[in-house]
């Protein structure tokens, strides 16, 4: 997270760390008590290795009460194009139902197919880099972002025609989701709209709106999985 803070402990409590030999490597949320949403190119960045999930933490390293780690039972995607931001999803089914408590709670996500207004302000979560020279936060850091429409996002300067009905962008002038914040999500008004992606992997550059999956686009998806 770019131009962000530190959060105030545990109000985030469907924040997940999805980790490789305890190195945080993305992020993700608790969508119901035994599953995690999060980003599908995550999987790339672990080549295949067995991962966890890190529930109920704020420190990374530091221990805390609610703090707990899960194996994971399997995981889905939507799509299968890897190299784009397409179908940017990942669901992770965990080995058991999370206890949930005052720090592991799960977050609602949209489901109306309907653009966020641009304008609207929303916040991202995460334990990415804080700084283009790769500085990696212990604690979780949020920031405020404004959502910006579809068409300004892909004016050629922007993302020339990329951002699909399937996308959604917010500003990246000095605050922005980067490297290792993938798969948290996009919050509007208490409810998860977005999941962060990688897109053109450049942070802070307001001429590269952040780019974010729109969950709400795959709900009948999500359910099937779910059910
Ligand atoms: C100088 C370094 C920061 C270059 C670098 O490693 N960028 C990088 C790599 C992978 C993902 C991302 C990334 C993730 C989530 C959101 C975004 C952009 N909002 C970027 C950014």
């Amino acid at each position: 997270i770019l131009g962000g803070r530190e959060t105030t402990p545990h109000l985030k409590p469907y924040m997940a760390s999805l980790q490789v030999h305890g190195k945080h490597i993305c992020g993700g949320f608790l969508i119901a008590e035994q599953w995690v949403m999060s980003a599908a190119h995550c999987l790339e960045d672990m080549d295949n290795a067995t991962f966890h999930v890190l529930l109920g933490a704020h420190s990374l390293k530091e221990h805390e009460p609610h703090k707990h780690l899960y194996g994971v039972l399997g995981t889905s995607s939507p799509g299968s194009s890897h190299d784009t931001n397409h179908d940017d999803l990942l669901l992770i089914q965990l080995e058991e139902r999370a206890h949930l408590n005052q720090d592991v709670q799960v977050l609602a996500f949209q489901r109306v197919d309907q653009d966020v207004p641009a304008g609207t302000k929303c916040e991202v979560a995460g334990w990415g880099i804080t700084s283009n020279t790769g500085r990696h936060p212990d604690k979780l850091q949020a920031v405020e972002l404004p959502i910006i429409s579809r068409e300004v996002c892909n004016r050629r300067i922007h993302h020339d025609n990329e951002i699909t009905e399937k996308m959604l962008c917010a500003d990246s002038r000095k605050k922005d989701s980067c490297k290792g914040d993938s798969g948290g999500p996009l919050v509007c008004h208490g409810v998860a709209e977005g999941v962060v992606t990688s897109g053109s992997r450049v942070c802070g550059n307001w001429k590269k709106p952040g780019i974010y999956t729109r969950i709400s686009a795959y709900v009948g998806w999500i359910d099937s999985i779910l059910a």
